[in-house]
């Protein structure tokens, strides 16, 4: 049986999802929430409005996943605490990260640090294009999953299909998990020019050179340019970067605004930036829109000076 792990949007989209292939177990960090979800049927904090199915079993406390898959829907800076916590309860298995971002303290991403923590399991990722609310309503989504050990995923490939889950798959794991980390920090700087009124073109623009960005950096790492241009990279990229749907974007957005934004919404792009930042400074390699998000995360720049560095750079060809 599946069990997925966290039950914040993303693991209870999931879980919705999967339920029309059979039962699914669904783990949440917190006793009440899970006893809240058992009674309501829903998850009000993070989903609501969307009913979980009878043959989702909501637990909490210690993990008892049977032998089968195991997703972690957990927040990337959250990631490496849990496997510490959990990962013991979790060896032998496909882990599933679906996650997306780098983490701060380690630079790795959701794959390397789950080989780190729990060495005796296969580490996999899902990524893509999706927000949870689309998939919870059955709308339809393709999605990349990414696994080195090509028969473990293609057995992921197969269990994780539902009828409105297209799941295309990949051995590039380095590819698909820098995509979805990177394309979260594009789409910050373009939340950051849509909201100072900066324009569609601006927006287009970094787009573009973002994608170029994210490209640089993956290929250094031994990504697969395919990869980049699937859905785990481009697809994603244009969904987050042109959507209010996107926490990452409206996080963007409100800095363009000069408006507040809640502290406790997750958006993985701004911890992820500094985070690759430091590590394509280490392999001098260039990535000014990272560097300007980073700078205006910090609070460093605003959102026309940040413009006005990338406008100035040298000219140069495309
Ligand atoms: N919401 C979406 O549309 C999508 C989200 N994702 C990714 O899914 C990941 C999770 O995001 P969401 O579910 O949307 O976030 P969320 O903010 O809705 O929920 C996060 C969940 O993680 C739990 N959590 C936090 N710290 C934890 C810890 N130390 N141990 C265990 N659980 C912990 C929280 O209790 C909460 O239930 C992110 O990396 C995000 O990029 C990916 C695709 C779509
Ligand atoms: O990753 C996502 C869509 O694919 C969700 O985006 P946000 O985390 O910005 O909401």
């Amino acid at each position: 049986m599946i069990t997925i792990c966290g039950a914040g949007a993303f693991g209870t989209a999931l879980a919705v999802s999967l339920a029309k292939n059979g039962p699914v177990i669904l783990w949440a960090r917190d006793a009440d929430h899970a006893a809240e979800m058992r009674a309501t049927r829903q998850n009000a904090r993070r989903l609501a409005g969307v009913d979980l199915p009878e043959n989702i079993t909501l637990i909490s406390g210690p993990l008892t996943a049977g032998d089968g898959a195991c997703l972690l829907a957990i927040p990337m800076q959250k990631l490496d605490g849990f496997l510490a916590g959990f990962g013991a309860s979790l060896d032998n298995r496909p882990l599933v990260a679906c996650c997306k971002g780098v983490d701060l303290a380690t630079g790795l991403g959701p794959t390397g640090l789950i080989d780190a923590a729990c060495p005796t399991a296969t580490a996999a990722i899902l990524t893509g294009p999706s927000f949870a609310r689309d998939i919870a309503l059955g709308l339809p989504t393709a999605l990349t999953l990414a696994c080195a050990d090509e028969g473990t995923g293609k057995a992921l490939q197969s269990a994780l299909t539902t009828p409105n889950l297209r799941l295309y798959r990949t051995i590039d794991t380095t590819g698909a998990e820098l995509g979805g980390a990177l394309k979260n920090v594009i789409a910050i700087a373009c939340g950051a020019v849509i909201g100072a009124g900066l324009g569609e073109s601006a927006r287009a623009a970094l787009m573009t050179r973002g994608f170029a960005e994210m490209n640089r950096l993956a290929r250094a790492l031994g990504a697969q340019p395919d990869t980049l241009a699937g859905l785990a990279g481009f697809g994603d990229l244009a969904l987050t970067c042109t959507s209010d749907q996107s926490r990452n974007y409206r996080f963007g957005l409100s800095i363009g605004q000069g408006t507040d934004f809640d502290p406790s919404v997750t958006v993985e792009g701004a911890a992820t930036a500094r985070a690759v930042l430091a590590r394509a400074t280490a392999m001098k390699i260039d990535m000014p829109i990272t560097h300007a998000v980073t700078a205006l995360v910090n609070g460093e720049l605003r959102v026309d000076q940040a413009m006005d560095m990338l406008l100035s750079r040298p000219l140069k060809e495309e």
